[in-house]
């Protein structure tokens, strides 16, 4: 894995642009390798970072005698999973893929010109069996859009919640030690609802070229403060995206949250592992690093 690094927007306002600046370089660069892009989105507050997905294409940071490659989103080449689901239906407010819909797959949303049948989500005939039978059917789904990208995910965009837990991953649980499945079943997640399907940590850190870690807001605070051993700022990349900079980042080992285990390493495979908070994630709570 390339060094971790973190990117602080100086306001949670310009959080989404810096979000959004990675995810298009990412997924055109995988166009362009393997003219396919395969992207798993977590719930929560992540979708609401995403509305303005399709602008980061067109905008330009270079200086002005300076070219940039042009980017295409290209949504008919994407392939959409969910990082994790509750086990509900997609009409039911509690759902993930729900939230998704209303804001980045509808009409107006950023990627609104996805194909359907190329956004994942769970099967829910399968509800009334059992968390299990959905997740294992969902495995075989996931499976196959790996298959697409020559068996890796391009990109996971996760959130993490105030607990720490990442996906529906949370802290102590038994799932952290999951080896072999791809997608396992939560029935006692101790965020409701209760039953839940998650991308497990084999995914995330030995199928997965690129982790987006994102979050905002000071109930953020102290998951940052004790992830991090050290926090340098990058002075060797140029920065370009307004109103923030960019750290080279060490994290403490081992790992005290589930979001903290993330961390993508493929041999042979050049990973990423980009955390994107806000300011006030990093400044709050005692002794929390400072951005600046
Ligand atoms: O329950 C969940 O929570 C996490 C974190 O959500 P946030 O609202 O604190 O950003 C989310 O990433 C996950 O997908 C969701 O199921």
């Amino acid at each position: 894995m390339t060094e971790p690094r973190m990117i602080v927007a100086f306001e949670k306002d310009s959080l989404p642009a810096h979000l959004n600046r990675l995810i298009a370089e990412i997924s055109s660069a995988a166009i362009k390798e393997r003219g396919v892009f395969t992207i798993a989105l977590s719930g929560g507050s992540l979708p609401s970072f995403l509305e303005e997905l399709e602008d980061a294409f067109t905008t330009s940071y270079g200086d002005d005698d300076e070219e940039e490659e042009e980017m295409e989103m290209n949504e008919s080449k994407w392939h959409v999973i969910l990082a994790d689901e509750r086990c509900v239906p997609s009409s039911d407010a509690q759902s993930n893929l729900r939230e998704l819909k209303k804001l980045l797959f509808c009409k107006t949303g950023s990627l609104r010109d996805l194909p359907k049948n190329q956004i994942h989500g769970i099967n829910e005939s399968l509800l009334e069996e059992s968390a299990d039978a959905v997740a294992q059917d969902y495995e075989a789904t996931v499976k196959s859009v790996l298959e697409k990208s020559g068996g890796f995910l391009d990109l996971a965009v996760v959130g993490f919640g105030p607990d720490g837990h990442t996906c529906s991953l949370f802290p102590d649980h038994e799932l952290l030690k999951e080896e072999t499945k791809l997608v396992a079943a939560i029935t006692d997640s101790p965020k409701p609802p209760s039953s839940r399907v998650t991308l497990t940590l084999p995914v995330l850190n030995t199928m997965t070229r690129n982790v987006i870690v994102c979050g905002a807001g000071s109930s953020k605070g102290p998951i940052l403060r004790n992830s991090f051993l050290s926090l340098a700022k990058n002075t060797d990349t140029p920065y370009k995206v307004p109103r923030g900079a960019l750290y080279k980042i060490q994290m403490e080992d081992p790992a005290p949250y589930p979001c903290a285990m993330v961390a993508p390493n493929i041999e042979g495979v050049e990973n990423t592992l980009t955390w994107i908070v806000d300011a006030e994630a990093m400044s709050s709570g005692e002794s929390a690093p400072s951005p600046y």
